[in-house]
C-alpha cells in the first residue's frame, strides 16, 4: 500500500513561495493501476516527482509498504514523458539498467522474465540499437520493457503515450495493459486524455486546479475494455468525468 497523507509541495520563486500541490490524501492499493488527470499546472508532475524521490522537499507523509518513501530502499520505476532512455546505452543495456544498479545477477528465472517481456513488446531484434536509432513507438516499448524488467514496487509514468501518434499510442497502451495484466505492478500514471484514463485506469483520480487536490476517485468499470468507444457505458462515464473535471478545474 502506498499511503499519502496531507502531502503539500511549495516552490520558492525569488522571495515568494508558490503552493504547487496539495494537500493530497490518497491510498494506492497494491496491484492496481491508477490514472491521474487534472488541468495543466495543477501539480501532477510535482506529485510524481515526490513519489519517485526526485523532489525531497515536501510536507506531509508518504509511506510505501508501511515504510517512509525511500527510492534507495524501495524499487520505484519512473517513465518520464521523453521515455528516459540513456542515449549512450543500447536497448539491451537500457533494459538491464536497474539490474546493473542493484548489482542483481541474472538467474534463469529472471532471464525468462526478460525474454518474455522483450518478446511481448517485440523489441528483441532491436537489442543492439541505440535510442537515436529507434522510432517514438519503439522507444516507448523499450521504456515499458525496462520498467517491467525492474519489477518495481511502484511504477510511475508521466504522460507516457503523449508523444506518440494515435495508432502507435493505441498499440502501446494495449501492449502495456497486456504485460500489466501478467505482473499487476502497482502503477500510477498521469494523462490528459479522458479516453486513455478510461481504457488504462482501474481507478481514475481527478485533481483540482493548482494547488491540486483530489476531487474524486472513480472505480472504473470500463478498465481494459476493447472497442471502448462502441460501449454504451463509455459515453456516460466520459461525460461524468468531463463534468467532475470541469467542476474541479473551475473553468
Ligand atoms: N521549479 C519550479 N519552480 C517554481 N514553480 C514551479 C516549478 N515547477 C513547477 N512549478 C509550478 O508548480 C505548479 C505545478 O507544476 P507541475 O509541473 O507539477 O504541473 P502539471 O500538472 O504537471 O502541469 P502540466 O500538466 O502542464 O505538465 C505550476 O503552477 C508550476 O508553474
Amino acid at each position: 500500500m502506498l499511503e499519502i497523507e496531507e502531502l503539500s509541495v511549495g516552490y520558492r520563486s525569488g522571495k515568494k513561495m508558490i503552493h504547487a500541490l496539495g494537500p493530497i490524501n490518497l491510498k494506492i492499493t497494491p496491484g492496481d493501476i491508477y490514472a491521474l488527470i487534472g488541468p495543466s499546472g495543477c501539480g501532477k508532475s510535482t506529485f510524481l516527482h515526490v513519489l519517485s524521490g526526485i523532489t525531497k522537499d515536501y510536507q506531509g507523509k508518504v509511506t510505501l509498504k508501511g515504510e517512509g518513501l525511500d527510492p534507495k530502499k524501495q524499487d520505484i520505476g519512473f517513465i518520464p514523458q521523453n521515455f528516459g532512455l540513456l542515449p549512450w546505452k543500447n536497448v539491451q543495456k537500457n533494459c538491464r539498467l536497474s539490474l546493473k544498479i542493484k548489482k542483481q545477477n541474472i538467474d534463469p528465472l529472471l532471464a525468462e522474465r526478460m525474454d518474455y517481456i522483450m518478446d511481448k513488446l517485440n523489441i528483441r531484434s532491436l537489442q543492439d540499437r541505440y535510442p537515436r536509432e529507434l522510432s517514438g513507438g519503439q522507444k516507448q516499448r523499450v521504456a515499458i520493457a525496462r520498467a517491467f524488467i525492474m519489477n518495481p514496487d511502484l511504477l510511475l509514468m508521466d504522460e507516457p503515450f503523449s508523444a506518440l501518434d494515435a495508432l502507435t499510442r493505441e498499440e502501446a497502451q494495449e501492449l502495456f495493459i497486456d504485460i500489466w495484466n501478467q505482473y499487476k505492478t502497482t502503477t500510477l500514471f498521469v494523462t490528459h486524455s479522458i479516453e486513455e484514463a478510461i481504457y488504462m485506469g482501474k481507478k481514475i483520480v481527478i485533481m483540482s486546479h493548482c494547488p491540486g487536490t483530489v476531487v474524486e476517485i472513480i472505480d472504473n468499470p470500463l478498465f481494459n475494455t476493447e472497442n471502448l468507444r462502441e460501449n454504451e457505458e463509455y459515453l456516460k462515464l466520459s461525460t461524468h468525468l468531463r463534468n467532475v473535471v470541469k467542476k474541479g478545474w473551475k473553468i
